[in-house]
């Protein structure tokens, strides 16, 4: 299966039960009541103080295109699907409306961060594309946000195409630029999304030299102006090091000049002190370091704890797969139907869910950082008394706060409303936005938790309708 492949297949990319409940809609002329759904999380990934909102634009560009094409149509045809669902499928498109925060807005937990309002059919059937988009995308470009937090200003390569799962590593990479990585070594997603892609050389390409200095003169003369020589093949200090000096040397008299050389195994941290001072005393000052090796931001912290000088990290398995979270835990709620409210029920008040159509007011301090932010119904145009969405003991007046809107219309009719962002810009986003997070939200040990907090109205309308629902058992 190539990617083409499966963008024609784009009314498939959807879990079984979506097409079931369809029909079903369809069958009993439900499919037409309007519908209001949100896409919020439930906790931070990574055990962070804050989630990257990332993949909004990718996202739109599936929906545009959501289509069920003839191969499509047989296939469900094979699968029992009846004849008058196929030819109101053969026409579908989405002709709804989705509000939403920006693309790289720094999010936190149970707010709506996306609202769908379309029919009931079109939102149901977008449900599986929308959080498998958003959800992977919004935890790649908050790892690895982390990790460039942790790397303070020093570039982070994204090295991850290979250790990812499958062609997840596609948009893992669009996100990671859009979280903050300087380049990636993943070529297609370059291509797709236009991003910033560079390497190294790898110890398959020394080893096929009969020796070292061979390998790193052959690819100086073919790349005399970015030539990043691997240099732990067979023993970094011993060979690799005064391997890569001579070759800088030689590069030199040539007037080129070596851009740095990369550590891929041992004490980084010891190693590249050494390295650093052979290069220095070498009157090489401008040859980087780079290291790799199974890092995460933790690591890179640690690295750079213990005076590393180190100028660019590469960052592979761990920042595309997410580890350790694997997931982001985004889910995607019914709130109203036709007008009237609807709410799930759950023994933890962290899991009830917010009836009716919704948008986010973020507040900020006097020194115009991040404060908290508000849910609030539509109707209400500005935060007043904010409410704790579980302890009513808990409560403060917004009116003394700076306000901002976080929810934008950005498909209207089925279709785009703002031209297109680049990942250029959503990436300033994500480096503007958090320099306005205060930085107890950034650290890595227990981050402090930001606050989310509930109108007085929305808090009101939701007990009284876990009430209602309650008395009917
Ligand atoms: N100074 C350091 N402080 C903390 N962690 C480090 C330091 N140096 C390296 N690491 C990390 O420790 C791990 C090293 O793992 P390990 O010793 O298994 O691998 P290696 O050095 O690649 O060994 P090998 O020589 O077998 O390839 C990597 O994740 C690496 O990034
Ligand atoms: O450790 P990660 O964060 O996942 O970074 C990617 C890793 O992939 C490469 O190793 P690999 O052994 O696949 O190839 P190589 O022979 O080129 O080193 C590279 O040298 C890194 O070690
Ligand atoms: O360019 C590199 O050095 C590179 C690319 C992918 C994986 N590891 C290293």
């Amino acid at each position: 299966m190539n990617t083409s492949q499966l963008k024609s297949f784009s009314g498939l990319y959807t879990d079984f039960y979506q097409l079931t409940m369809a029909q079903v809609y369809f069958k009993k002329q439900k499919h037409l009541a309007t519908a209001t759904f949100d896409y919020f999380f439930r906790k931070n990934p990574f055990e962070s103080g804050f989630t990257v909102f990332c993949g909004l634009e990718d996202l739109i560009d599936e929906i545009e295109n959501f289509q069920f094409d003839e191969s499509a149509i047989e296939f469900l045809q094979n699968h029992g699907f009846e004849e008058d669902f196929l030819s109101f499928l053969r026409k579908f498109e989405f002709t709804g409306s989705i509000y939403s925060m920006q693309e790289g807005e720094i999010v936190f937990p149970n707010e709506p961060v996306l609202r769908v309002e379309a029919n009931l059919i079109e939102a149901q059937l977008i449900e599986t594309l929308l959080l498998n988009i958003l959800n992977y995308e919004s935890l790649i470009a908050t790892k690895t946000a982390r990790v460039v937090l942790a790397a303070k200003g020093r570039a982070v390569s994204d090295f991850g195409m290979r250790r990812a799962q499958g062609l997840g590593s596609i948009h893992g990479s669009r996100a990671a630029i859009i979280g903050g990585a300087s380049s990636t070594s993943n070529v297609y997603s370059g291509k797709l999304f236009n991003l910033p892609v560079a390497g190294t050389m790898a110890h398959s390409f020394i080893q096929s030299y009969e020796d070292e200095h061979e390998a790193f003169k052959a690819y100086s003369d073919v790349f005399p102006e970015n030539s990043i020589m691997l240099i732990d093949t067979y023993d970094s200090l011993k060979s690799g090091i005064q391997n890569a000096i001579k070759v800088a040397r030689e590069m030199q008299l040539r007037g080129q000049h070596l851009v740095g050389i990369r550590l891929d195994s041992g004490d980084l941290a010891y190693l590249s002190k050494k390295v650093r001072k052979m290069l220095d005393d070498a009157d090489l000052k401008n040859v980087k370091i780079v290291v790799s090796n199974q890092l995460d931001e933790h690591l890179i912290k640690s690295l750079l704890d213990q005076g590393a000088p180190i100028d660019m990290f590469g960052v592979g398995t761990n920042l595309i797969t997410g580890k350790p979270n694997a997931a982001l835990d985004g889910v995607y709620k019914l709130s109203s139907v036709d007008g009237q409210n609807r709410m799930k029920l759950s023994d933890n008040a962290e899991k009830l869910t917010l009836p009716g159509a919704k948008h986010v007011m973020r507040l900020y301090s006097e020194d115009n950082l991040f404060y908290g932010d508000v849910v609030l119904k539509t109707e209400e145009p500005a935060a007043f008394k904010v409410v704790h969405p579980s302890d009513p003991s808990k409560h403060f007046d917004a009116g003394n706060f700076r306000q901002e809107h976080l929810f934008q219309l950005v498909v209207k009719n089925g279709s785009r409303t703002a031209e297109k962002k680049s990942v250029r810009e959503i990436k300033q986003t994500v480096q503007y936005r958090l320099e306005q997070l205060p930085d107890e939200h950034k650290r890595f040990e227990n981050p402090h938790v930001y606050k989310v907090g509930l109108s007085e109205k929305l808090k009101r309308e939701r007990d009284q309708l876990k009430s209602r629902y309650e008395s009917q058992f």
